[in-house]
């Protein structure tokens, strides 16, 4: 793991890949769907599934970190924080993958 400025955990894809086990948690969406991207990031799908403000704010209590700024490969900036803070990358997918 590796600290930046902000203080904010990064987490590097090759870390990220380490957790690829099997997920305990549910999901209402499945079980597969986050087993599916455990270990990778998950940020396009999770957008792309138009997820609930409820499931953003549940994500940012899950939210460990992010991955490493020039690791990212979802462009989108998508505010999961509650306090609206500018340019936070929703990369808070690894979690699903970390806590599994
Ligand atoms: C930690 C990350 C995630 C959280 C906290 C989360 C949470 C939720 C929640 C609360 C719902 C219920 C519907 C809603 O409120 O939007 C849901 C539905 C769903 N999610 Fe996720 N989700 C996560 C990641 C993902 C990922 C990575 C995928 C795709 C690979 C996914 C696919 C789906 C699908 C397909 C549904 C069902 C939608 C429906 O039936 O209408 N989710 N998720």
């Amino acid at each position: 793991m590796v600290q930046d400025v902000a203080t904010v955990a990064r987490y590097t894809i090759e870390e990220v890949a380490k957790h690829n086990g099997k997920i305990e948690k549910t999901h209402p969406g499945g079980r597969d769907m986050l087993e599916e991207v455990a270990g990778k990031d998950a940020t396009t799908k999770f957008l792309d599934m138009g997820h609930s403000s409820d499931a953003k704010s549940h994500l940012k209590t899950l939210k460990i970190g992010e991955i490493v700024e020039n690791q990212k490969k979802d462009k989108r900036k998508q505010n999961v924080e509650s306090n609206n803070k500018p340019n936070r990358s929703f990369v808070s997918l690894v979690t699903c993958g970390l806590v599994g």
